[in-house]
Parts: structure tokens; sequence; C-alpha cells
């Protein structure tokens, strides 16, 4: 590509340079750079694309880092890194030790705060604003959020703090009617009303310009088109004007694609004294066709082909956890009409998309809103339906509190599928579920499973269903193991493991993803001739005594789990070892006190002494072997 205006862009103040069409001329190479990119890397493509010529226009009149620029979860910043010194290395987006897809601080000071999880941008606005006042500067914040974020409940709270504190900053609602697939909920609605009415008040006002510029009319009917706005007015601005009823000053909605019309209207709200939102409408994925399309498949996409947009499918071996998960609910749902699914804006990601094609009655989308999703299901419980709340593993740390008070505290039928639990990939350190062992297990009343493979996944569901109470179910992310798949799933006995593996150097318990990992390692052993025990835990709480028991006897119990160690699993056999006063050494592995970077979950297990070979040198160093 020669004499592109991107290759001459270092730093955000040389947009600054730029005219509107050399801007929109930039505009057109960054969505260049990003399809041709993410072809090779996956990302978020469709919100990244929608987000170019806000993301252009905010920085052509900022100065930052001085002044801040916020994204809410962050997935639609590429172009922000782009401008802001990192295209040299954007090809390494979202891979190992490379770009994050998601804004970093520790990657760039133009970043601010490490976005991943939605509806978080507006507290941080305000929070630096405060700052910025208490210091007695001048410095602009602004925050990006999307249309469904803006619904998320955090987003709200800080809406609500806002308005009273005003304090000086601009919100940008980025609106395309979108959240990864249709947007729902009544604020959705709302902002629709907003841009109809806005559409209508353009419709009307140039009626009345004509009317009134048009001598052929004449005055009556020019005084009926004034008096008709009037009227109108007091029907249009006590419905819409939510954010002004909250003392925010809210702007008509605006062409998101418009760069003259973006400068000129953030130029007039930028040196604000008062919080402003800027009502921002776009199309998600817009400038490549297939995004435009199809912006739930692109929203977070894999490696794909240009030309067609078709997906590169990996060859498998298995169906994934989630599509297992999926058709085992579905399975239960056509035999218990009292089973209600929920997801927290995640039909596709979660696997409820069939349930709610076949249920519809019965499924709940609430939006990116965990908190209110978990609560919801405690309502739905108590008036005698069994909710299964379908929520990623980083995302349920929202609602712990919900869990424990709402859920656990009244013993309530709920059952959590926490999927995405463990080491998830590319979107790095925002999305490992890493905390749900530790965070489920530490609740009175919560059951807590750990199936290992898609089997043990139907019957985990059965058993959740079937027993009652707070059941939590964690499962990874990615294909399953490639077992056979009961058609009737019998349900576990209470806290019993399974045994994998006899041997009598070691005992290695292991738990969910990692009991696949654990047999490598006691093969690996084995041809050294260490003969290790491998027990799939399966349930990480109530924890099988007996197992443990008997492990106690071998000269080595060894731990395994895809979370923090710290408060894990492991940590409750060393609490059953110490209970039973077993003189046994044992080691949990796990992920240490740290966060986890992005990159191939395989690799990124590796790293952590997580794969066959770190298992099996871990029991070896334990051994002075
Ligand atoms: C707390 C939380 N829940 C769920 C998600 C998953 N998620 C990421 S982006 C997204 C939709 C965002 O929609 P919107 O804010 O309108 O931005 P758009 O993608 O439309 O630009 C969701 C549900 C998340 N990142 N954080
Ligand atoms: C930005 C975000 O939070 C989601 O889009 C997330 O990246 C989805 O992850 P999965 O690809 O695992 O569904
Ligand atoms: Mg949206």
């Amino acid at each position: 590509m020669d004499d592109r205006i991107l290759d001459i862009i270092s730093s955000p103040s040389d947009l600054k340079l730029l005219t509107d069409e050399e801007l929109a001329l930039l505009a057109n190479e960054i969505r260049e750079e990003i399809i041709t990119v993410t072809s090779e890397t996956g990302g978020h493509v469709a919100s990244s694309l929608g987000a170019v010529e806000i993301i252009l226009a905010a920085h052509s009149l900022l100065d930052c880092p001085t002044d801040k620029l916020i994204f809410d979860v962050g997935h639609q910043a590429y172009a922000h890194k782009l401008v802001t010194g990192r295209q040299g290395m954007f090809d390494t987006l979202r891979c190992y030790g490379g770009v994050s897809g998601f804004p970093k601080p520790t990657e760039s000071e133009y970043d601010v705060h490490p976005s991943g999880h939605a509806s978080d941008s507006l507290s941080t606005a305000l929070g630096l604003a405060l700052a910025r006042d208490l210091r007695g500067t001048h410095e602009r914040i602004v925050a990006v959020i999307g249309d469904a974020a803006l619904s998320g409940g955090m987003a709200f709270e800080a809406l609500n703090h806002i308005g009273q504190a005003q304090s000086p900053m601009v919100i940008i609602l980025n609106d395309n009617e979108m959240s990864i697939s249709r947007n729902v909920g009544a604020l959705m609605k709302h902002l629709g009303y907003m841009r109809a009415s806005s559409q209508y008040r353009q419709t009307r006002d140039s009626v009345q310009e004509k009317l009134e510029s048009s001598g052929w009319l004449g005055n009556a009917m020019a005084n009926f088109g004034r008096n008709m706005k009037e009227s109108m007015k007091q029907f249009v601005i006590p419905r819409s004007m939510i954010f002004e009823q909250l003392g925010i000053l809210c702007t008509a909605p605006i062409d998101g694609h418009d760069i003259p019309l973006l400068r000129e209207t953030l130029a007039n709200v930028i040196d604000t004294d008062v919080p402003v939102l800027v009502h921002v409408v776009t199309k998600k994925g817009i400038g490549y066709g297939p995004a435009e399309r199809s912006p739930e498949v692109f929203h977070g996409v894999s490696p794909f082909d240009i030309a067609t947009g078709e997906v590169k499918k990996k060859p498998s071996k298995a169906p994934s956890y989630t599509s297992v998960f999926s058709k085992a609910l579905v399975a239960e749902a056509a035999n218990d009409d009292d089973i209600v699914a929920i997801t927290a804006a995640m039909k596709d990601g979660t696997g409820l998309a069939e349930f709610a094609e076949l249920y519809p009655d019965r499924f709940v989308d609430a939006g990116i809103a965990e908190e209110h999703a978990v609560g919801l299901a405690s309502g739905l419980a108590v008036g005698g339906k069994k909710p299964v709340v379908a929520i990623y593993s980083t995302f349920l740390q929202r609602a712990f509190d919900q869990m424990i008070i709402n859920n656990a505290l009244p013993e309530l039928n709920v059952v959590f599928a926490i999927d995405r639990a463990g080491i998830v990939g590319e979107d790095g350190p925002t999305h490992h579920g890493m905390f749900d062992i530790a965070y489920t297990r530490m609740i009175p009343h919560m059951k807590v499973l750990a199936p290992s493979n898609e089997a043990e996944l139907t019957r985990s569901l059965r058993t959740a269903l079937a027993m009652g109470g707070p059941f939590a179910i964690r499962y990874p992310r990615g294909e399953a193991e490639g077992v056979e798949i009961p058609s009737e799933p019998e349900p576990f006995e209470l806290g019993k493991s399974r045994l994998v593996r006899e041997g009598s150097d070691a005992a290695i318990l292991a738990f969910g993803r990692m009991v696949g990992r654990a047999e490598e390692a006691a093969r690996i052993l084995a041809a050294e001739g260490i003969e290790a025990r491998v027990v799939d835990m399966r349930w990480v709480k109530p924890l099988d005594a007996d197992a443990i028991r008997k492990a106690a006897k071998l000269p080595l119990v060894v731990t395994v789990e895809g979370g923090v160690i710290s408060g894990g699993a492991g940590e409750g056999v060393l609490g059953e070892l110490a209970r039973m006063r077993a003189n046994v050494p044992a080691v949990t592995l796990g992920i240490d006190d740290a966060f986890v970077s992005q990159g191939k979950t395989d690799l990124l297990l590796r790293d952590l002494g997580l794969d066959g070979e770190g298992i099996a040198k871990s029991v070896k160093k334990a051994l002075g072997r």
C-alpha cells in the first residue's frame, strides 16, 4: 500500500493537521487495515468498524493523553490503537505477546483503563473528572459507550451520579441498535424513539422552513407550521429527554459516520462546563459487507476469508462445550416446563439461541445486566420456576453479591451455567474465567460441579436440575474432548469423584478440563517409571472426602485446577487433609497470584505449567525425581 495517510500518523495530534476529506480517507485506510489484520487474527471487527469516525473526530479535537478518551468494553477501539502509535505492531493484535484487543494502560499512555467488561466507562470518566476538579486542572474527559453497554447497571448508577455531580465531561453514546445480537430493553426503545423523533424534527423543520420561505403558501400556513412545531415540542421533549431529566445535556442524534458533522458537534461541546451526552447513530460493521450483513458473527470473529467473509473453520474432533450445553438444556426443557433460560446479552455465546427459538416464552435476555439477571433468576425460583442462568465466568463476577444473598441464602433452585471457565485465549486478562471456582465454592449452600468432558457436562446439568438448590456448573471455552454423549444422562451421586487411572506413587486430583491434562501427565510419568493415580474430582463442592483420604495414603497429593490457587479447589483439598490430620506432602497447581496474558489457550496453559508436561514436571519435582 503506497502513500497511506495512516503511515504518517504517529500520534493523535497528527490528526489535527488533516482536513475533513483527509480524515475521511484515513477512515477508509483504517477500515482496510482492521479487516486485513483481523482476517488473520480474528477480533471484534463489527464494533471497531462502526466506531472509526467517532474515534478520529474525537482524537482530532482532544489533546490526549492529557485529555482522556475512555472506551466502554474497549472492543471498538482498534482505530484508537492505530492512531496512537501502534499501527506498526497492529498485526500482532490479540496474539501471544502482541497488541491487546482492548485498551490496556500498560500498553499505551493513551489507554486510560483496562477495558473489557461492559458499562464501567462512565464511572471511570466521572472519577477522572472529579480528580481533575480537585486538582483544579482543565483536561477534557470523554467516554465512548455503546447503546447496550449503557443499559448495564453500573452505567445507570454512573449517570445518576454524573447528573448530580455536574462535573464537565462528554459522553459519546454510540447507538447502533445492537448489542452482540439485537439490543434489548426499554432504554433501547427509548433511544429508538429519540432517533425517530429527531428525524421527525428534521423533516418538520425543513417543512416549516419551506413554508416560511414560500410566499405562495402565505403567512397563515406558516403560522400553522409554527404552531404544529410548538405543540410537537411538548410531545417530543418530555418523553425523549431522559438524560436531560437526569441533569445531562443531550444533543439530537447525529450521523456517526459523518466526520464534519461529528467534529462540529463535538467541537461545540468539548469545552463544556456541564456533563453532555452526544447521541451518535452508527451502523455496526460499516464498510465491510459481510460485517454489515451479519454484525452478530463479526462482533467477535475468528480468522475469516476477506473475499467471502466466511469464517475459517479449524478441523474439530468434538463439538464445543457450549453447544453440548445448549443441546442438553433444550432436551431437559422438553421434559420440564418450569425450566427458564436466562442470558445477560450473550444469547449466542452461551448457546441459548436454540432454546430461545424453541421456547421463546421461557427465554429471557436481561441485557448486559448480570446482577439483574441473577436477581431475576431468584425471583423466578421463588415463583416456582427452575432458572438456568448461563453467563461467562468473568462476567458472573458482577453478580457475586446476588449469588450469595438473593440465591444461596434462601437456598433457591437456580442453576448457574458458567461458560468460559478457565483460560479463554485471545481476549486475555479481562476475560479469563480464573475466579469462579474460588467465588462459588466459598458460598454456603452452593454446590459446584466441574465436568471434565461433554458427557460429564450433560450429567452435571441433569444432576443440578434433579437435586435442586443453588448449583454452579463450570465448563471451558472451545472444543470438548470427543467422548460419547449419553442420550439419557445419569445424575451423579453427591460429592463422589471418578477414578480415571490407578497409581501408587502420587495422586493427582484434577478438576474440570485439567483432568485430560492430568491423564497426559500420568502417561509421561509412567514412561519414566512413576505411577500416578488420576482422579476426576467432578465436585468442587462438596469435595469427595473419601477420595482425598485415599490419596493421602500415597507419597504425594497434587491438585490441578484451571483457576486461581488462592481460594481454589486445591486449597479446599488442603483443608480436608488438615482436618484429617493427614501427614502427606501436597502441591496445589493452578493459576498463581497473577493475571494471565492473552494468546492461544494451549500456549498460556503451557506457560502456567498446566499442560501434561508441566504437571508431570511438578509431580517429579515434588517427589524429588
Ligand atoms: C459485564 C459484561 N457483560 C457482557 C459482556 C460481553 N459483551 C461485550 S460487547 C457486548 C455488546 C456491546 O454492545 P454495545 O455496548 O452496544 O457496543 P457495540 O458492540 O454495539 O458497539 C457484550 C454483551 C462484557 N464485555 N461485559
Ligand atoms: C468483547 C466481549 O466481551 C465479547 O465479545 C467476548 O470477546 C466474547 O468472547 P467469546 O468469543 O468467548 O464469545
Ligand atoms: Mg451497540
